[in-house]
């Protein structure tokens, strides 16, 4: 998987040869309305002849209709097997367009050039591609892997701090699920903003890993999902509410913090871990209010998720930091608990 993932400076000069030499009869660059006024002119000299399709940005256009609209678009330009689709966008623009080409005519090429932190790190390696259904996140999608990513970090250098700190939470999933070595390192730093290149390479590194191993999420990939359980059903609660809505690595921050309380209630980790990871975690990223009240309809959220069985909710916890496990049952009472732990900090 790995070869196929190009980082750097030079990675727009490979990409215009890998267009040229690939031959596609068409080709379509898919943005939104930030990355193309931010990235795409960073983008164009090295495009070939292509058709550009705009969407607006955010979480709320992850939708059924927003598909439709770009695939009228391919449709319109007698898009076929052989035209290739080139996401240029954070996670939102990758995993709605990986799914946009997967599925039309049965699936067309796609590359991914992510522009966001998150994405560089996280959303634009493994295959996952999907829309959000009436609020639940990715709650339809298929697993289709781009013919390539290209990853340019200086891309990063319009993005927001508040965006940066997003992407930032997949990075500190990364090193507590795999790599404690890292997150010992960086745990007294907080936020770093240097060099991004390296950071990038080492998550990257680490994901390329865990889906080489397990690419359709039967077993080992769910490690992958730390945080997402509690943090879904967290950020498909606020997106219901535009004043609320969380970015979603804010909303992995709270599931990672919920879910790491769960592991020491269940006897996997240890007390002393556990403050290390809230200290961090803190000096990141800023307290979201939920009220007690809500604390039920949010963990019901958490039915809907993909790693359950049945109404089993099975979570991936840690036992050691730098060390998942998966496939741990939880109750919607322990993430009630999880959610008055996390307000009690
Ligand atoms: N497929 C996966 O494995 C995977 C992994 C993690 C997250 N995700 C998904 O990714 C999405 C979040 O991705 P995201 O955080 O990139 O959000 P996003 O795509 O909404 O991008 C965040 C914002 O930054 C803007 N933007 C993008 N690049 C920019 C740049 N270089 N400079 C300035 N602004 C820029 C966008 O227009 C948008 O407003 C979620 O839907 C999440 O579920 C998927
Ligand atoms: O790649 C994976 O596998 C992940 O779980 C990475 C997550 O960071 C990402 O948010 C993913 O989209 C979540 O997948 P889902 O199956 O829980 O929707
Ligand atoms: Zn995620």
């Amino acid at each position: 998987m790995l070869e196929n993932i190009h980082i750097g400076l030079d990675v727009r000069e490979q990409l215009q040869e890998f267009l040229k030499n690939r031959a596609f009869d068409k080709i379509a660059v898919l943005v939104d309305e930030n990355t193309a006024a931010l990235c795409y002119p960073l983008l164009r000299p090295y495009l070939p002849e292509h058709t550009l399709i705009t969407i607006k940005s955010g979480e709320e256009q992850k939708t059924l209709a927003t598909c439709e609209h770009v695939w009228q678009q391919l449709t319109d330009i007698q898009a076929s097997r052989w035209s290739v689709l080139v996401n240029v966008g954070g996670g939102v623009i990758g995993d709605l367009g990986g799914f946009c080409a997967g599925v039309f005519k049965r699936g067309i090429y796609f590359v991914q050039v992510p522009t966001t932190l998150l994405a560089q790190v996280d959303a634009s390696v493994g295959g996952k591609t999907g829309v959000d259904f009436n609020g639940l996140k990715n709650h339809l999608g298929v697993f289709q892997e781009p013919l390539k990513v290209f990853i340019y970090p200086e891309f990063l250098k319009t993005l927001s701090e508040r965006e940066v700190k997003s992407g930032y939470a997949e990075i500190i999933k990364h090193w507590l699920i795999a790599e404690a070595a890292s997150f010992e390192e960086q745990r007294y730093i907080g936020l770093m903003t240097e060099d991004w290149t390296k950071l990038i390479e080492d998550s990257v590194a680490v994901k390329a890993r865990v889906v080489a191993n397990d690419p359709r999420e039967n077993g080992l990939r769910k490690i992958l999902n730390f945080g997402h359980t509690i943090g879904h059903a967290v950020e498909t609660y606020l997106l219901a509410q535009p004043q609320r809505k969380l970015l979603h690595g804010e909303a992995i921050a709270v599931g990672m913090l919920c879910e790491s309380y769960l592991s020491v209630r269940k006897g996997l980790l240890t007390q002393s871990d556990l403050s290390k990871i809230e200290t961090f975690l803190f000096s990141v990223y800023e307290k979201v209010n939920m009220a007690a009240r809500e604390y039920a309809a949010i963990a019901r959220l958490a039915l809907q998720d993909k790693k359950n069985t049945g109404s089993t909710i099975n979570c991936t916890l840690l036992a050691a930091i730098g060390e998942a496990v998966y496939d741990q049952p939880i109750t919607l009472a322990e993430i009630e608990v999880a959610l008055k732990y996390y307000h009690s900090l």
